[in-house]
């Protein structure tokens, strides 16, 4: 097997992981003894490249906001390196740490809770100046100002609360407080996920723009597949404190290798409104995503993946480039050649790990039922098999209108800047 070469980039990278650990240790009893540990991130090692954004997504609890913390160091790593801009970061102290706060800033999800209800947005907005004993050119208030106009609300909100403002508003003040310093690096936690899906768009499109106007290089991390392809440059995929697949934006779209991968893209609707209303095949994974205090053996994935062999469980595999700047860590990728061609045997939780549904888009689907007679499903047909398929189409069909709806809203790039929500309710 030849292993092509990751593309070679002449930059050095702005920040650099290696091996990243994080086991957050569970203790009982009156002495506190550990009796286990949450394998929250288990050896993650990746680059960011000045001026790129990497995308970071997968399922609940699979580690991303910890990966997060750990590289922003706002949590100790269990083991690994962190590099920013060369420098060994991983167990800096809080007075160490200080001067490169202002390089390294985090966004957080929950616009709610991450602002100082009792704060001004002047003062919130200008405690990144305090803390790193920076006088600014034209003194504080000005500065703020401008910064608050940047990012789409009004000098005048300087004396303002954070309960007069929208969700997506303060979302603005969390992006205008990290950006105040002009960072190098900003990692964006789930930035729109707690905000109306209207709104997102707006947000997304503004990290989009302050990158090109302040040369920012992001890590954002997110669930939702729609708003990681709308932003990243490259995206790695997570799956139970593991990245199962790095690759530039368009060949992971294109020609995902990790099934996990195949799977979580199924579910997302195309938005070319050509293909909308085209047949597609959606792949359900049946089960829960494992605890990550007891992770399965060998791929963490093979318990719900449908291409799962002996050696899936017993032996990890390594996250390798199978193609130009596209790592996969699978025994049996998707689109690649296959690494363990001698091991052809499924395992039963294979055979049982996935319903395949064919999907058709709520407008089609009303179309169809409208022109056609209602179907009955034949004689021979086990019930069990009619009910479950029954059930996973509705399912699936539902889930897709639903999520169309996101996409078209957050791929909507001309949509204008927040104005309706952004000033007009705050400027009397
Ligand atoms: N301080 C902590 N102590 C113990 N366990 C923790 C702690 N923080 C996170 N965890 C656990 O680590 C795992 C990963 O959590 P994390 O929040 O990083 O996941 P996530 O992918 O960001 O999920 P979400 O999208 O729901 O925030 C979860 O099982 C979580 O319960």
């Amino acid at each position: 097997m030849t292993i092509p070469a990751q593309k070679e980039s002449s930059v050095e990278p702005l920040l650099k992981v290696d091996g990243l650990v994080k086991h957050f240790p569970i203790k009982k009893g009156l002495l506190q003894r550990q009796v286990a540990a949450v394998q929250a991130v288990d050896g993650l090692s990746f680059d960011v490249r000045p001026g790129e954004t990497l995308g970071v997504v997968g399922e609940s609890g699979c580690g991303k906001s910890t990966m997060g913390r750990l590289i922003t160091r706002l949590l100790e790593p269990t083991a690994g390196r962190v590099e920013f801009e060369g420098t060994d970061i991983t167990h800096l102290n809080t007075g160490k740490m200080r001067p490169l706060r202002r390089d390294v800033q985090m966004i957080f999800q929950d616009p709610y809770s991450s602002l100082n209800p009792r704060h001004t947005i002047g003062t919130i907005v200008g405690a990144p100046f305090k803390l790193q004993g920076v006088k600014p050119e034209g003194g504080l208030r000005k500065t703020v100002q401008e910064m608050l106009e940047r990012v789409g609300l009004s000098p005048e909100h300087y004396n303002r609360y954070p309960h007069e403002f929208s969700g997506g508003q303060r979302q603005r003040i969390g992006i205008a407080r990290a950006l105040a310093l002009r960072p190098k690096l900003v990692v964006a936690d789930e930035p729109v996920s707690a905000l109306d899906v209207s709104i997102q768009a707006q947000v997304v499109n503004l990290l989009d723009d302050l990158q090109d106007e302040l040369g920012l290089t992001y890590v954002i991390i997110a669930h939702d597949l729609s708003v990681i392809r709308h932003v990243s440059d490259r995206i790695a995929v997570m799956y139970l404190g593991k990245i199962v697949e790095l690759a530039d934006r368009n060949d992971l779209y294109s020609t995902p290798m990790h099934p996990y991968t195949k799977a979580l893209l199924s579910a997302v609707p195309v938005p070319d409104p050509k293909r909308r209303g085209a047949k597609s095949e959606r792949i359900l994974l049946r089960g829960d995503v494992p605890s990550p205090i007891d992770p399965p053996t060998g791929c963490r994935f093979h318990t719900r993946c449908w291409k799962a062999t002996e050696i899936c469980a017993k032996t990890e595999p390594p996250l390798i480039a199978l193609a130009t700047g596209h790592q996969v860590a699978c025994h049996h990728p998707e689109n690649a050649e296959d690494q363990q061609p001698g091991d052809t045997k499924l395992l039963q939780v294979a055979k049982e790990a996935i319903d395949v549904v064919s999907v058709v888009s709520k407008a089609e689907e009303t179309a169809e039922e409208a022109a056609a007679p209602k179907k009955t499903v034949g004689k021979d047909t086990p019930k069990a098999a009619k009910s479950a398929s029954k059930g996973a189409s509705k399912s699936a069909s539902k889930g897709v209108s639903k999520a169309s709806k996101g996409v078209s809203k957050a791929a909507s790039e001309d949509t204008p800047q927040a104005e309706s929500e952004g000033q007009a309710s705050n400027d009397s």
